[in-house]
């Protein structure tokens, strides 16, 4: 049985008992959103991460969500790629591709992928110049209080250093206020050079998932959620930082990844 719960300003909390239970939990509400944001405006903008949230979807491909699910107005974006050739096993586009969007029927041009024959400034510029055009044609919902374009969802994994997309600690991208779409050449993860969507615009969504599992990434939830002072100010974990002016925030874990939160050592 998941334990769940609203923060006051963190949005809602889910920790499961175990992967199974959260991976279905998931792909349940990605089906809702899906369907909410069709009957709404005829389409669903959704943003993949890379990591293990893949496999956590896998369920997607599968009956009944592979039957139920309008995937004919599905439109996929990444938060991040990694700036390799759309055939390395590190391409973000790769790891979606093989393992979610090649088992269902998304569209091929509803897939806004980078361009994986350019530098990683002109990656991240030709990107947003996409994302800016379908805006424009009213295919990616516009932010009504921002600059900034309103994705009905936005899933994200996290690190154990916190860092969401490649928006990493202390990483000057994290500053980034009047782009879209910036670049790193330096990522402290490997691959060094990658692209990203900056916090305003994970911060204008609809819709926030931040998916974390594994005891790795229980200091990091902990330091995320709870309401604690960080020595060095919240620059340091880009979890922290994600907070949708309008939207809501959703936390999915395990309960490895929630071990360290008060709420949950309150609740053993
Ligand atoms: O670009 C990357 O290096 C990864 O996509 C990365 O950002 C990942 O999303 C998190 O590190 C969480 O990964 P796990 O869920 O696999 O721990």
């Amino acid at each position: 049985m998941a334990l769940t719960w609203t923060h006051k300003d963190r949005g809602e909390i889910r920790v499961h008992e175990n992967l199974e239970e959260l991976s279905i939990d998931l792909v349940d509400y990605i089906a809702e959103i899906s369907e909410a944001s069709i009957k709404d405006h005829g389409a669903f903008c959704i943003v993949l991460s890379g990591g293990s949230l893949i496999s956590l979807m896998g369920k997607l491909t599968e009956p009944p969500y592979n039957k139920i699910v309008d995937w004919a107005k599905w439109y996929v974006f990444w938060a991040d790629e990694r700036v390799v050739a759309k055939s390395h096993d590190d391409s973000n586009y790769k790891l979606a591709k093989d393992n979610l969007l090649s088992k269902v029927n998304v569209f091929p041009r509803h897939i806004c992928s980078i361009n994986d024959t350019v530098s990683a400034e002109e990656a991240a510029t030709e990107y947003e110049f996409a994302i800016r055009q379908m805006v424009r044609t009213r295919t990616v919902t516009a932010s009504d209080n921002s600059d900034c374009p309103k994705f009905d969802l936005i899933l994200l994994g996290m690190g154990s250093d916190g860092h969401v997309a490649s928006l990493f600690p202390n990483h000057p991208a994290l500053e980034v206020k009047n782009d879209w779409v910036t670049f790193l050449t330096d990522s402290p993860k490997p691959p060094p050079e990658r692209i990203t969507f900056t916090f305003p615009v994970i911060n204008s969504a609809a819709n926030v998932v931040v998916v974390a599992t594994g005891e790795s990434k229980a200091n990091a939830i902990h330091l995320a959620i709870d309401d604690l002072t960080l020595p060095d100010g919240s620059f340091s974990l880009p979890a922290r930082l994600v907070h949708p002016s309008n939207g809501n925030l959703i936390w999915f874990m395990d309960k490895q990844a929630g071990s360290e939160l008060d709420m949950f050592k309150f609740s053993e």
